[in-house]
């Protein structure tokens, strides 16, 4: 988007008004419902097996549907925000979801497995894309000094979907004899979330109104996005990418098998064993805003990142270590220490994106790394179930912590590649001032201080 930087023009820049905060909520709404709904397969196991009468291949079916489109999508959908535009994107995205679920409930209402699981595929076309296009509201409506508080907020928010989802849908069940009714209920999120989209798109398109952007569509062709703008994802990039796909492996897969896990090494029930297991999550919707509203003052993103994949691995050491026994109160707190790393790793890595690459490639680069990290929880759950079924020792669990283990030292190792090449580079991620330092890094022009960091225009 292109944007003349007179100072007249900045006086109406609602990025610097109370309205951002109001965007905010919206953003971190926007993905509420998504996050709510993906878990409800998982928060309904047994009695979508029983009602459905599928087995577990068929039930893991419903999370590969969503997650392997889900390693082109994103790049897709990131494309398509930086040719088209956020606004079309989002609204897109939520729509598909909506119609997504909306099939969903209804397979599970009439008992068709097929429609539900066309439903999930559905789902996952906007599911992903989504998170791309929230992240992009973010890097456009708020600067270095408050984007890792702003992400940080988004992943609190989402995350508290999920930790809703996991209490409530087993009671709506259990009360009511309805399957489907807690489906509806998340469809109804759904719309609650394709609204706050709309709202958000208004708001957005009052910004750009008053700061003279014009749409993508005509874009002289030096601002548009061309492939090979590309080759401006460095190192650090894809090495950041690599980094999200091993970490998120050993926070979301470890929390897929989570549940089992607890019932099986400690003797918990599956109640139980789901309460401990939101725990990571809880813990994160409290302390991602406040981490990133520490990265935001502090810098030194790259140290804060290795300190979290250093305690995720401990946490997996601590549960190879830990002797099989009945209902040991130490893994609840594993689970805050890894509530502890996810949470610092959510709110910085995310929002590191934005400095490592050109503004009007962002969709692209909130994609790829998307894309990445959909080709580890894609793969992961495979590998974990392959290392269970093909080993003895704790039950097989013995060696799939030992793998979570290697996957968190590669995750430090990554970590420590992009800390080395960032001091080569000019320390971008570890600036109080990235936008800045960003600038002689990336050799960004006066023409391309567009979409992202709007901040651009009052700093300069
Ligand atoms: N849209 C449903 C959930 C998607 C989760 C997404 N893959 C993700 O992990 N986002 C980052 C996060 O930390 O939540």
């Amino acid at each position: 988007m292109q944007r003349p930087a007179t100072v007249s023009l900045l006086k109406n820049d609602l990025t610097k008004t109370r309205l951002r905060f109001a965007i905010l909520a919206l953003a971190s709404l926007m993905s509420f419902g998504s996050y709510f709904v993906y878990d409800n397969p998982s928060a309904l196991q047994t009695q979508l097996q029983d009602d459905l009468n599928i087995g577990t291949f068929e039930f893991n079916l419903f999370y590969s549907v969503y997650s392997f489109p889900n390693i082109i999508l994103p790049i897709l959908g990131g494309y398509f925000i930086d040719v088209i535009g956020n606004r079309i994107g989002a609204l897109l995205f939520s729509i598909l979801i909506v119609i997504g679920q909306g099939l969903f409930a209804f397979g599970v209402m009439i008992n068709s497995y097929n429609i539900a699981l066309i439903g999930r595929g559905v789902f996952g076309l906007g599911g992903e894309s989504l998170n791309v296009s929230s992240n992009y509201y973010m890097t456009n409506w708020f600067s270095g000094n408050e984007l890792a508080m702003a992400m940080g907020t988004t992943v609190s928010v989402s995350r508290l979907g999920s930790v809703l989802n996991d209490n409530i849908e087993p009671v709506i069940v259990n009360s009511t004899g309805s399957l489907s009714l807690g489906l509806w209920i998340g469809f109804l999120f759904c719309i609650f979330s394709l609204i706050c989209v709309i709202i958000a798109n208004i708001l957005d398109g009052k910004k750009d109104k008053n700061l003279g952007i014009i749409s993508k569509k005509h874009l002289p062709d030096s601002e548009k996005f061309r492939f090979h703008d590309l080759k401006y994802f460095g190192f650090s990039f894809w090495c950041l990418c690599l980094n999200c796909l091993v970490v998120y492996i050993d926070v979301s897969c470890f929390n897929n098998i989570a549940s089992n896990y607890f019932q099986e090494r400690f003797g918990y029930n599956s109640v139980e064993s789901g309460s401990i297991i939101s725990i990571t999550y809880i813990v994160a919707a409290f302390l991602c805003p406040v981490f990133g509203m520490i990265v935001d003052k502090f810098g030194q993103r790259v140290q804060f990142m290795i300190f979290s994949t250093v305690s995720i691995t401990l946490v997996h050491t601590a549960f190879l270590l830990t002797p099989e026994s009945h209902k040991p109160i130490y893994p609840i707190f594993y689970m805050v220490f890894l509530g502890l790393g996810y949470s610092i790793y959510a709110s910085v890595m995310w929002a590191s994106i934005p400095y490592l690459i050109k503004p009007k490639v962002a969709g692209t680069a909130f994609g790829m790394a998307t894309s990445i990290q959909n080709l580890g929880l894609g793969v992961g759950p495979l590998l974990v179930g392959y290392i269970q079924e093909n080993t003895n020792k704790d039950k097989g669990y013995y060696w799939v912590s030992f793998f979570f283990v290697m996957i968190g030292v590669s995750g430090i190792i990554t970590c420590i590649l992009i800390y080395v090449n960032d001091v080569k580079t000019g320390g971008v991620l570890r600036s109080k001032n990235p936008e800045k330092v960003r600038e002689s890094f990336i050799g960004i022009n006066e023409t391309e201080k567009t979409d992202l960091g709007n901040s651009y225009s009052a700093i300069n």
